[in-house]
């Protein structure tokens, strides 16, 4: 993998898959709990997943949500995600507030990457990834299918476009139905990585079959993983502490 991406001293695309964990609370004060509880995993990335957050429509809510976050987890690097319904998450949202949520969030100084999602109008992908980086924030353009495993030359080829538009992370999670199907997406992050990416990107085969795929990131390619403090993001997230030691192991052998 060439390239790398540093936040608050944590670097991505080099050494050990770093690990992300995602916040998932319905509530202020249950998100400030659970980000409390945190602390103690040491996760070397936190994702804040707004979709769950009862009151994300409210922008207001939102900021002060980012707002006690950050004063939380100072130190750890925040990502700011909205998750569209029809990519696995909680909620659907207009275009224009999905906008106005990304860009206030990339504005609040509080969030040092934000994920758009790839399968929007080019010009919305385009719009966010410039705002974002006028703040100095990352972007991961991700993309989600709950409903199968792409070939691997369509997953490459969406990777590409990420890049290609922009995204300094390109991401890209898949449901498989086989066993076959989690080496499509290991085949295409290993292609990807040695042919085509000039920067780091995350891939993961999700639910049990692809747990795999989120432990052998170091060797195939995917510079981050999603690993569960209470209650997973997504399905085939594994404990942290469990994920840690596997990573270690892993890099350990290489
Ligand atoms: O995109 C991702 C990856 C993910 O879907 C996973 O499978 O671990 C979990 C989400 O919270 C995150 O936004």
């Amino acid at each position: 993998m060439s390239g790398t991406v540093t936040v608050k001293n944590v670097t991505l695309g080099e050494g050990m898959p770093k690990i992300c964990v995602p916040l998932v609370s319905g509530t202020l004060a249950e998100l400030e709990k659970e980000a409390e509880a945190l602390k103690a995993l040491e996760p070397d990335v936190v994702e804040w997943r707004s979709d769950f957050l009862a009151g994300v429509e409210d922008i207001a809510a939102v900021m002060e949500a980012l707002e006690r976050i950050q004063s939380i987890l100072p130190d750890i690097p925040l990502i700011f995600t909205f998750r569209s319904a029809k990519e696995g998450g909680e909620k659907e949202i207009s275009t224009e507030y999905y906008i106005q949520l990304n860009k206030a969030a990339a504005e609040s100084g509080w969030v040092d990457i934000i994920d758009v999602e790839l399968f929007n109008e080019e010009n919305v992908v385009r719009d966010l990834i410039a705002a974002a980086h006028a703040c100095g924030v990352f972007v991961i353009l991700s993309n989600h299918d709950f409903e199968g495993t792409p070939s691997e030359e369509e997953i490459v080829s969406r990777l590409c476009r990420a890049q290609e538009l922009g995204g300094d992370l390109p991401k890209i999670a898949v449901m498989p139905d086989s066993p076959g199907d989690v080496l499509t997406l290991l085949a295409a992050t290993n292609k990807m990585q040695e042919q085509y990416a000039d920067r780091p990107i995350i891939t993961m085969s999700m639910a049990g079959e692809g747990v795999i795929s989120r432990l052998t990131g170091e060797i195939f390619g995917s510079a981050l993983t999603f690993g569960a403090a209470h209650k997973p993001s997504a399905p085939g997230q594994v404990a942290v502490t469990e994920l840690r030691r596997v990573l270690e192991l892993l890099h350990r052998s290489l």
